[in-house]
């Protein structure tokens, strides 16, 4: 891997027929960061890591992800990623000890090893004492701490995840946000995408996505110095009534990342 860049993918495009979902982005991050990708429904984000990951191929543009082929080595690339979704894809009827015996399965992690992880995992998740739990019956917050368990058994370098806190109490999303933080400490790089942007200014580094397109991109503190605005919705909707030559507010506020704000 090249100069500690963990995704160095330049001039990314996605066609869904002659739709562009994703238009010419590129990206540079670095080693143990965690990076935000943010922006409104629909503005290519979900597109944007499926094509990080492996999961669909690029119409367009190259680069590597953890020194991968981003087009030819999709496969390897997958098996060094750890995904979180914010549907946690968790086995509802079988336990939390279970759960993470199942994805330690699916990643061939050998028995010898195995007891150990899931062990480290359950330590790490605050899981301690809930291992014979139904996972149906655990909060949302304990939910989601067992799903970002099950992300990581393989001891990925790179932990994608998508819009992890929507789901769960603002408690619940301030432990969460420590365990990242403490992840990225330990050196995995991360990637999120969300809709709240006190979870954004919590990264490192964040894009801002607006139909397809990264239209704005820096640490939280550069961005808001750069526009000399007090926040970064603020610096978002600049950003955004530059590139339409709008004023954009109406539109703005039935973005989802409003709502939910308006929602808390
Ligand atoms: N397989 C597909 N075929 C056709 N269009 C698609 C496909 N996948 C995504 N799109 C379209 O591409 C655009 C970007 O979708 P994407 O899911 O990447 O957005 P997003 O920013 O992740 O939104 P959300 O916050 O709702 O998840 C949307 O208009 C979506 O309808």
């Amino acid at each position: 891997m090249e100069n500690n860049l963990v995704i160095d993918v330049k001039n990314l495009s996605k066609l869904f027929n002659d739709f562009k979902a994703v238009d010419d982005i590129s990206l540079q991050i670095e080693k143990g960061k965690i990076y935000g990708l943010l922006g409104p429904n629909g503005c290519g984000k979900s597109t944007t890591i499926r094509m990080l990951c492996g999961v669909i191929t690029p119409s367009d543009g190259s680069g590597s992800v953890l020194g991968l082929d981003v087009v030819n080595e999709s496969e390897k690339i997958k098996q060094h990623i750890g995904y979180m979704s914010q549907k946690f894809s968790l086995y509802e009827d079988l336990t939390v000890y279970e759960n993470l015996d199942f994805y330690a399965s699916i990643y061939t992690i050998s028995s010898s090893v195995k007891n150990k992880r899931i062990d480290e995992l359950i330590k790490m998740a605050g899981l301690k004492g809930k291992e014979k739990v139904i996972t149906k019956n655990l909060s949302g917050g304990w939910k989601q701490r067992l799903a970002l368990g099950c992300s990581l058994i393989h001891k990925p370098e790179l932990l994608i995840l998508d819009e992890p806190t929507s789901a769960v109490d603002p408690v619940s999303r301030r432990i969460f946000w420590e365990l990242i933080h403490k992840l990225s400490n330990q050196g995995i790089t991360i990637i999120v995408t969300t809709h709240y942007m006190d979870e954004a200014q919590s990264c490192d580094e964040i894009a801002f996505m607006f139909s397809g397109k990264v239209i704005a991109k820096g640490t939280p503190v550069e961005l808001i110095k750069e526009r000399n605005c007090s926040n970064l919705e603020s610096v978002f909707i600049s950003y955004v009534e530059e590139r339409t030559g709008e004023k954009i507010r109406s539109s703005f506020e039935e973005m989802k990342f409003i709502q939910k704000r308006e929602g808390e």
